[in-house]
């Protein structure tokens, strides 16, 4: 994957057109996709299920597809997204009851694994998983709903993260998701992060390829 990933996140697309759009934002630049899995349940929310998984890749859609579940219990779905395709799929400490069992689940699925943290959640869940961890979401929104503000105590989650990833040298992505727009993203690539997660940023544009260039602009010129 590239050193910064750009993931725009479908709930900000087009569902009637969601094949079309994911190619669009592919052509335009985007190097993964963002599915976000919601149950009513563990957020209060509704939306996709692995059949949209599955239809994505019938479109045609090769790129890698990173599958966040806002689900509780998880089990069972790590299986569905695993047999629909998924390429990354992260889930919530909190949602789960045998995590260790959850991430060796994914990772003998053939997926990367990943751990969720919500705003208010410390990273504590990580210290006896973290060389079975692929990737730490960090959550700068209180999850379910797109087109939220971004909450800044999570630039120092994002630090105290890189330094977890740094200290241990494995090879873990620092994702971030919420909030994420063009006068933040240097910000937060500061901080730590190396995958953007975008929504309204990226779908909520007329022009995909100007909204990703825009964000990969200025985290080229952070420093
Ligand atoms: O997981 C999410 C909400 O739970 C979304 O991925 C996230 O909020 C992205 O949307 P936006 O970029 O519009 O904030």
């Amino acid at each position: 994957m590239q050193p910064y990933a750009i993931a725009p996140s479908i709930l900000a697309a087009d569902f009637a057109r969601l094949g079309e759009e994911v190619s669009r934002v592919l052509e335009a630049g985007a190097d993964i996709i963002h599915l976000d899995v919601m149950d009513n349940h563990y957020v209060p929310n509704l939306t996709i299920g692995p059949m949209v998984c599955t239809a994505l890749r019938r479109f045609g859609i090769s790129a890698p597809l990173d599958v966040h579940l806002m689900v509780t219990p998880v089990e069972r779905l790590i299986d569905d997204f695993l047999a629909a395709g998924a390429n990354y799929i992260s889930f919530h400490p909190d949602a789960c009851v045998h995590l260790d069992r959850c991430l060796q689940q994914i990772k003998e699925g053939g997926a990367k694994a990943g751990l969720v943290f919500n705003p208010a959640s410390s990273l504590d869940a990580l210290d006896y998983v973290l060389d079975k961890v692929d990737l730490i979401l960090l959550m700068s929104v209180n999850p379910g709903f797109g087109g939220q503000r971004f909450i800044p105590s999570a630039l120092d989650k994002l630090r105290q993260a890189r330094r977890l990833i740094d200290e241990s040298g494995l090879p873990i992505r620092l994702q971030i998701d919420g909030g994420v727009k063009q006068d933040n993203i240097r910000q937060i690539a500061r901080a730590g992060a190396d995958t953007f997660v975008a929504g309204t940023a990226i779908f909520g544009q007329k022009d995909y390829r100007a909204a990703i260039d825009g964000l990969r602009r200025e985290l080229e010129a952070r420093d």
